[in-house]
């Protein structure tokens, strides 16, 4: 058993804590049968107000590239472009444990170009833990980096860097294919993963590899047996209009209120109601 103390167990119940929350803990909550909830995070506010409502885990994700940027897919986003992210995310938050997520083409090359770029999310970003994509055929990176003394999250299932191979936005581990998927499981927690990412992976699937395996098992698309379950915060608050994905469950219409928030202003403005004296110096 992990030991635990009472302060870890209320920072994974969203209650206040003292201290930030460590990957042991969450191998604690996993054998206690805790699941946890994990959000990506972009900014101050929005990492502000996760780690106040007591999100264990935030991640700086690659989704920056389509959630701030503006980019089609999560290929183009650079290290350049997300460390700045990771600081302000960082800096917003006393108690989640924050997560970078490392972008495509910094880790490809093999153990000593993922060391590198998990080093610099590390030193420059502050960050707690590195993510990356890839099963069996990133293990040696992973290993690598945990090597090194740094927490790092699997991402196996469909992985978003990989769609053009994948074939598009398309559930991975399907009948045969499910063989795959628990081969890369076993493979990212031998190399020392502390958590993976299970994303658009069949329920059942998912089940068995969260029965098997002993680290956590995050999942996005993946059904509710997970330890964990991450969205991206955009689509959890309704920011993100258009079509969303089927695994997304939108907990507020934030694009609806900034629409009407923003009319609003417009309107006064347009009318001569807004500014009054109250707001003049
Ligand atoms: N806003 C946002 N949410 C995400 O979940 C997300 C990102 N961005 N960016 C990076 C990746 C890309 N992801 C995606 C994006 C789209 C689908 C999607 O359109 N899924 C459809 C089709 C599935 C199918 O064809 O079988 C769905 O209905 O789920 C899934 C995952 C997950 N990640
Ligand atoms: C969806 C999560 C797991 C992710 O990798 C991201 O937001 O970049
Ligand atoms: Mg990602």
């Amino acid at each position: 058993m992990v030991e635990s103390t009472p302060n870890e167990v209320t920072a994974l119940y969203g209650g206040p804590a003292t201290r930030r929350v460590r990957t042991r803990d969450l191998m604690a909550a996993k054998e206690r049968g805790e699941r946890w909830p994990m959000l990506t995070s972009y900014d101050q506010y929005t990492a502000s107000i996760f780690d106040q409502a007591g999100v264990p885990v935030l991640l700086v994700g690659d989704s920056a590239a389509n959630n701030v940027f503006g980019y089609e897919t999560t290929l183009p986003i650079t290290v350049d472009e997300l460390l700045p992210l990771v600081r302000a995310v960082v800096r917003a938050t006393r108690q989640s444990l924050i997560v970078g997520d490392l972008p495509f083409g910094s880790y490809e090359e093999g153990p000593a170009q993922a060391l590198r770029t998990a080093v610099r999310f590390m030193k420059e970003g502050g960050c707690h833990a590195v993510k990356l994509e890839g099963g069996r055929r990133n293990a040696a990176q992973i290993a690598a980096i945990v090597g090194a003394g740094i927490p790092v999250m699997a991402h196996i299932g469909f992985t978003p860097q990989s769609e053009h191979t994948l074939g598009g936005y398309r559930v991975q581990g399907r009948g045969d294919a499910a063989d795959e998927v628990l081969a890369d499981a076993h493979a990212v927690a031998e190399a020392g993963a502390f958590a993976v990412v299970l994303e658009m992976v069949p329920g059942e699937v998912a089940k068995r590899i969260t029965h098997e395996l002993p680290i956590p098992t995050v999942g996005i698309g993946a059904g509710p047996d997970t330890d964990a379950q991450v969205l991206v915060w955009q689509d959890m608050a309704g920011l993100r209009t258009g079509k969303a994905p089927r695994f997304v469950k939108r907990y507020a219409d934030l694009a609806g209120a900034l629409t009407d928030a923003t009319r609003r202003f417009a309107d006064e403005v347009r009318g001569g109601e807004f500014p009054t004296a109250e707001h003049t110096f």
